[in-house]
């Protein structure tokens, strides 16, 4: 990716919404972009999983942990999945493990932070359904762009 958020957010304005949460930069690859896919769950990555084995076509998978920091969504086995099967990049409004690991996969990896404690594996929860965190629609085929200074979507 080019271009950065800000020039981006200059050019297009408010047909872009911006993130408001101040997530960590915790892949290889800070400078992401693809569109939207989507998971909500709390505190079982069985779907996150799943889905970051299925193939990722240069989308973002953005999922909605509830913010909860008790468990992690994501480590390095997942995370290898997922650029593997050519997804761009994660953004989990949760915490990751194995942040090690992690932060020298090819993937943009944006959390909230780490805890060595897994998940559940129950699958429970809904995928490419709306989500909403950090003030931000996530519609599933809507574009996202992130660095260093944020994400945006489009509205
Ligand atoms: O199994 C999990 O919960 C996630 C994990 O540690 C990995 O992806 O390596």
């Amino acid at each position: 990716m080019e271009t950065s958020t800000a020039d981006l957010y200059d050019e297009l304005g408010e047909a872009l919404a911006s993130v408001s949460l101040q997530f960590q930069d915790l892949g290889g690859q800070t400078r992401f972009t693809g569109t939207v896919r989507t998971i909500r769950c709390l505190e079982d990555n069985g779907l996150v999983k799943s889905v970051l084995n299925s193939p990722g076509n240069g989308a973002v998978l953005v999922v909605d942990g509830a913010g909860s920091l008790n468990t992690a969504l994501m480590g390095d086995m997942i995370a290898e999945a997922a650029v593997a099967n050519g997804w761009a990049g994660v953004v989990i409004n949760g915490p990751i493990r194995d942040r090690a690991a992690v932060a020298k996969l090819p993937l943009g990896v944006k959390a909230l932070g780490s805890n060595p404690r897994k998940s559940a594996k129950e699958s429970a929860g809904e995928v490419d359904v709306p989500v909403e965190f950090g003030g931000v629609t996530f519609r599933p085929g809507a574009r996202l762009w992130a660095d260093e200074d944020g994400i945006l979507v489009e509205r």
